[in-house]
C-alpha cells in the first residue's frame, strides 16, 4: 500500500504541492513548486557542516542539487520546473533505493508524518535522506509534520493497510485499548472523550466523508455505528461528527494544538536537525509564536522554519495573523475538507495561497492531488511524482503572462527592507520585459531570494547562499534554484567567480543575459555572461 507524497505548485499559485501515500505501501504526495529530472552521474558534493562553517576545499566549488542540475541541462533553464515537490515518506519509499528514485524524480522536500510510525523509523528516514544528500549530491530538505490532537482512528490492527466498510454494516468505534488484531469490524479512537461527546443519531465522517456512519447505540466506551456510505478507511483516518448538518465541536475543540506527544516529537525534530516543522490544526498565531521561541531557545545554531497547517475552522478565522507569524503555510485539504463543506475548499485554498503570496510566505497545497494513485497497482509514488512534475499549468501560466496580473502590496517593515523589496520588484519586472535567461541573487539569509520568488518572474532564479541550511530551506520556494557558494562582499568578483564555476559545469554559457541583485550592494546589474 502506498503512502503519499505532498507536492506544491506555483500557478494558481501555491509554492509547492504534497503527495499523499496511497493504500499500498508507498508514500503520499503533497506538491510543492518546481521539478527535477534525471540524475547525471553522481556529483561529488562538498560536505558543509550544518552550522554553516565551510571547509576550505569548498571555497572553490558551487553546490546545486544533482537532479536540478540534470533537469536544467536537459530542458534548458527556462523550462525548469518552478513548483517544488514535497513527498511524504512511508514504508514503500523509505528504502535507500526508493528515496534515491524520489530524489532523482524531483523530490525537493521529504516529509515525515508523525501520525504514523515510530520515532526510530522516522530517525532512520531522516538519516537516509541526509546520507543521500552527502553521497549523491542532492539537497533534499526534511519536513516533520506533527500529529496534533484532533480525533482520529487508530491503526487497523495486524498488517491490515486499510479496511472496507459496506452499506448497512455495523461497526464499533471504541476508546478501549485492544491487543492487535482487533475484533472484527472494530475501530479504535484516539480521543478518550469520544464516547461521551457523540450522541445517538450523529453522523460520523471518516476522512471528511470518504465513508459515513450513523451512531445507533452507545455502550460505555463503545459506540455502535451503521455504515450509510461505504468506502475505504485508512489507518489513523480523521474522524468528525456532525449533528443536524453542523460539525460538532465538543471538548475536543479544547484540546491543545501541540499535544505532549507532539512536544516530544518536536524535541526529536530539533535534535535531528529537520529543516521544517509543520504544525497540525493550528488555531491561532499564539501557538506559532510559542513554538518559534521554543525552537530559538533550543536550536541556537539552526534555523528551523515553522509551517502552519491550515486545516481547521479556527485557522481560517485567524488566517492572516497566523500566516504573518509563520514561515510558511500548508493548505491541508484532507482535514480542511472534513471541517468545512467540500465545495468551499477551492475558495479557501485560493484565499490562503494569495495571502501567502502577498505576505511572502511559501505555501504548500496538500492532499487529494492524485487520489486515484492510492489504488494504483505498481509504483504509485513514482508515477505520481512523474505526473506532478509535468505541471503543464506552469507553461500555460507563463504563456498567458499571468505574472503580470497580480498586484503585490508593500510588506517591508524597515527602510532597508523597502529598498530590498523595491529592488526585487523592479528586477523581476525587468527580467520579464527584457526576457532575460535568469535572475541571480546573492543572499546570506535568503530574504532577497524569497522576495524575487514572490514576484513569480518568467525566468528561473539562481539563488546563491553561503550556508547549507539556508540553501535547503530555499528548496520550498517557487522558482528558486538554490546554490551553496562561498562569496564575499565584492559583487564584481562574486559574479566573475560564479560565471566561471557555472560555465565549467555547463549550466550557463557566454552570451546568456542575466540580471543580478544582492543584499550586500543593493544594486541591480544587467549583463551578458562573458
Ligand atoms: N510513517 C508511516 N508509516 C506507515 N504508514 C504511513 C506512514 N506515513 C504515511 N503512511 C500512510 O500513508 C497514508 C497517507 O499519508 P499522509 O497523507 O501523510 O497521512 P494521513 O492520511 O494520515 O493524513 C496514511 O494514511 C498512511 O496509511
Ligand atoms: C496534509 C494533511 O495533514 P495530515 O496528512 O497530517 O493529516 C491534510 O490534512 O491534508
Ligand atoms: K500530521
Ligand atoms: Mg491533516
Amino acid at each position: 500500500m502506498a503512502q503519499a507524497f505532498h507536492l506544491l505548485s506555483p500557478s494558481s499559485l501555491p509554492t509547492a504541492t504534497i503527495t499523499k501515500p496511497s493504500l499500498t505501501s508507498s508514500p503520499r504526495l503533497l506538491s510543492v513548486r518546481p521539478i527535477r529530472r534525471r540524475l547525471p552521474s553522481a556529483i561529488s558534493a562538498v560536505i558543509v557542516s550544518d552550522n554553516g562553517k565551510t571547509p576550505p576545499e569548498a571555497v572553490a566549488t558551487i553546490e546545486v542539487d544533482a537532479a536540478t542540475e540534470a533537469e536544467m541541462k536537459e530542458n534548458g533553464f527556462r523550462s525548469t520546473r518552478r513548483t517544488k515537490l514535497v513527498c511524504t515518506i512511508g514504508p514503500a519509499t523509505c528504502g535507500e533505493e526508493q528515496l534515491e528514485a524520489l530524489a532523482v524524480g524531483g523530490m525537493n522536500v521529504a516529509r515525515i508524518n508523525m501520525c504514523h510510525g515510530t520515532r526510530e523509523w522516522h530517525r532512520s528516514v531522516i538519516r537516509s535522506v541526509r546520507r543521500l544528500n552527502e553521497e549523491k549530491g542532492f539537497a533534499v530538505a526534511v519536513m516533520m509534520d506533527t500529529e496534533g490532537s484532533e480525533i482520529h482512528m487508530g491503526d487497523l490492527g495486524g498488517s491490515a493497510p486499510s479496511a472496507r466498510a459496506e452499506d448497512g454494516e455495523v461497526w464499533t468505534f471504541s476508546v478501549r485499548a485492544f491487543n492487535s488484531p482487533l475484533p472484527e469490524r472494530t475501530i479504535t479512537v484516539n480521543y478518550d472523550g469520544f464516547a461521551e461527546d457523540v450522541k445517538v443519531g450523529d453522523e460520523l465522517l471518516v476522512d471528511g466523508g470518504m465513508v459515513r456512519f450513523e451512531v445507533i447505540e452507545k455502550i460505555g466506551p463503545d459506540v455502535k455505528c451503521i455504515c450509510t456510505d461505504p468506502g475505504l478507511m485508512l489507518p489513523r483516518a480523521n474522524l468528525t461528527f456532525w449533528r443536524e448538518g453542523s460539525l460538532v465541536r465538543e471538548r475536543n475543540a479544547m484540546l491543545p494544538t501541540i499535544s505532549s506527544k507532539d512536544w516530544l516529537d518536536i524535541d526529536f525534530g530539533i535534535a535531528e536537525g529537520v529543516d521544517f516543522i509543520a504544525i497540525s490544526f493550528v488555531k491561532s498565531a499564539e501557538v506559532i509564536n510559542h513554538l518559534k521561541s521554543y525552537i530559538a531557545a533550543r536550536a541556537r545554531d539552526s534555523d528551523i522554519a515553522v509551517i502552519a497547517k491550515i486545516e481547521s475552522i479556527d485557522s481560517l478565522a485567524n488566517l492572516e495573523e497566523i500566516i504573518r507569524v509563520s514561515d510558511g503555510a500548508m493548505v491541508a485539504r484532507g482535514d480542511l475538507g472534513a471541517q468545512i463543506p467540500l465545495e468551499q475548499v477551492p475558495a479557501a485554498q485560493q484565499k490562503i495561497v494569495q495571502l501567502c503570496r502577498q505576505l511572502n510566505r511559501p505555501v504548500i497545497v496538500a492532499s487529494q492531488l492524485l487520489e486515484s494513485m492510492i489504488e494504483y497497482p505498481t509504483q504509485p509514488e513514482l508515477k505520481s511524482l512523474t505526473s506532478l512534475k509535468r505541471l503543464r499549468i506552469e507553461k500555460w501560466w507563463r504563456e498567458e503572462k499571468r505574472h503580470e496580473a497580480v498586484v503585490l502590496p508593500d510588506i517591508a517593515s524597515s527602510f532597508s527592507d523597502s529598498i530590498s523589496e523595491e529592488i526585487c520588484n523592479s528586477a523581476a519586472k525587468m527580467a520579464n520585459n527584457l526576457e532575460v535567461d535568469a535572475l541571480f541573487v546573492f543572499t546570506k539569509s535568503g530574504h532577497m531570494a524569497s522576495l524575487l520568488s514572490r514576484c513569480r518572474p518568467d525566468c528561473p532564479i539562481f539563488a546563491f547562499t553561503n550556508t547549507t541550511s539556508v540553501r535547503r530551506r530555499l528548496n520550498l520556494q517557487w522558482g528558486l534554484i538554490p546554490f551553496r557558494l562561498t562569496f564575499s562582499d565584492d559583487m564584481e568578483s562574486n559574479l566573475n567567480r560564479t560565471f566561471s564555476l557555472l560555465k565549467a559545469r555547463g549550466m550557463i554559457k557566454s552570451g546568456d543575459l542575466i540580471i543580478a541583485v544582492s543584499d550586500m550592494l543593493q544594486s541591480i546589474q544587467v549583463m551578458n555572461v562573458p
